[in-house]
């Protein structure tokens, strides 16, 4: 399998995941002719760092809003292949609802039909293991699969784009493009991804770090998830396309959604931040900051006053109650299927995952140091 010759577009290719989706792309022996690079903004180090890897295939820059139609226009003519990535993440409800649903939803639907008018053959969809839960009631996954039935009732809004947009995408499946020929599709539903650059990472350390080394504990020990290290859900995105070339494969993949997670051993998001920097000598606080069922009630009260004070002041609470959910709920999912239908193994086992993204982040330590200690002063 390969996709020697082919054209790519990948939107949110300035994102965490987008650049190592790209530098896959560019680092294949058997080069691709073009890939289109699509994002709102690209900072200069990741700019640099695809110049770095830039080999036969062409790369081009497409700076600009997944909203815009000509931009669109313009990014898939001429390309059989659509990687879509680009989203708005928002756990906390910091985003207008409004800005979330026109970029997540309306822009994937955009997308979807700029790629009917513009023959592109090939659309994978990034989603989340958020479209699947956990549902407010907390109940617990483990080892789930794509037949895992699961009464997701998810008051989140961005799991709710995300939703709406794996459906949309998962619905163009089969559209008859322009010249005739047909439009397939899939979702991969990746978990939670961490790896070097991962801004939620850095976002525990500082608070680690302002914790006088000791990573608050925000999920409880028995909450056993499994995120994704982003090198092997970048390859993931990857073997999907290369096995939507070959036809006999393709017709397996195409309108399917696959849980993409690899060999991280299971354990609860706080316990993970703890274990990719054991190294550096920080500690984890042993419980969390109160009993569950109060974190819980709490939330709600903070929600409660955000609502009370909405005429007056937008306050935006640091928790909320699904998300003290998400992360205090066992959810665990393999990645058989996606093994089974386009070959996907892990590029990345976890000790190379651990050492990459510690290293990554013991670097960090001293410039968040010196950012924390300007920001108090
Ligand atoms: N990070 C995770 O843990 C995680 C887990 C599961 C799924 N995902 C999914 O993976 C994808 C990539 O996430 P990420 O972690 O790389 O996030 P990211 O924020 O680093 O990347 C998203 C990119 O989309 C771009 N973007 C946002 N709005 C845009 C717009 N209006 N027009 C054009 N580009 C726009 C951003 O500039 C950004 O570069 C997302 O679809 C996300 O839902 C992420």
């Amino acid at each position: 399998m390969s996709l020697a010759g082919v054209s790519c577009l990948v939107t949110g290719a300035g994102g965490f995941l987008g650049q190592r989706i790209v530098r896959l792309l560019l680092e294949e022996e058997e080069a691709l002719a073009e890939i289109r690079l699509l994002d709102k903004a690209f900072s200069s180090e990741a700019l640099r760092r695809f110049g770095k890897v830039q080999g036969k295939t062409e790369v081009k820059i497409l700076e600009g809003d997944i909203r815009d139609v000509s931009l669109l226009h313009r990014a898939c003519q001429g390309v059989s292949l659509v990687i879509h990535t680009a989203s708005i993440i928002d756990t906390l409800g910091l985003v207008e609802k409004q800005l979330l649903w026109e970029v997540n939803v309306t822009g994937t639907q955009l997308l979807l039909d700029v790629c009917v008018r513009c023959n592109v053959q090939h659309f994978i969809y990034t989603s989340t293991i958020e479209v699947t839960g956990p549902n407010c009631r907390g109940d617990p996954i483990f080892s789930g699969d794509e037949d895992t039935a699961y009464e997701s009732i998810s008051k989140s809004p961005y799991a709710q784009t995300k939703r709406l947009a794996e459906d949309s995408v998962l619905k163009a499946d089969g559209q008859m493009l322009k010249d005739g020929g047909m439009l397939m599709t899939c979702a991969l539903r990746s978990m939670y991804i961490f790896g070097e650059g991962c801004p939620f990472l850095q976002g525990h350390l500082d608070k680690c770090l302002l914790n006088k080394n000791v990573y608050l504990r925000f999920s409880r020990k028995e909450a056993l998830v499994n995120p994704v290290y982003v090198g092997n859900i970048a390859w993931a995105h990857v073997q999907a396309a290369k096995a939507l070339q070959v036809p006999q494969k393709a017709k397996h993949i195409r309108g399917q959604f696959y849980y993409i997670s690899d060999d991280t051993p299971h354990m609860s998001y706080a316990d993970l931040n703890y274990e990719l920097t054991r190294e550096l000598g920080f500690g984890i606080e042993p419980r969390l900051p109160m009993p569950l069922t109060m974190l819980y009630y709490f939330s709600l009260l903070l929600e409660i006053m955000s609502f009370l004070l909405r005429p007056f002041v937008r306050y935006i609470p640091s928790t909320n109650r699904q998300l003290v959910t998400l992360l205090n709920t066992p959810f665990t999912f393999s990645y058989r299927k996606a093994q089974k239908d386009f070959g996907y193994v892990p590029r990345y086992t976890w000790e190379e995952a651990k050492q990459c993204t510690g290293q990554w982040m013991a670097s960090m330590v001293p410039q968040r140091r010196e950012y924390l200690k300007s920001k108090a002063a």
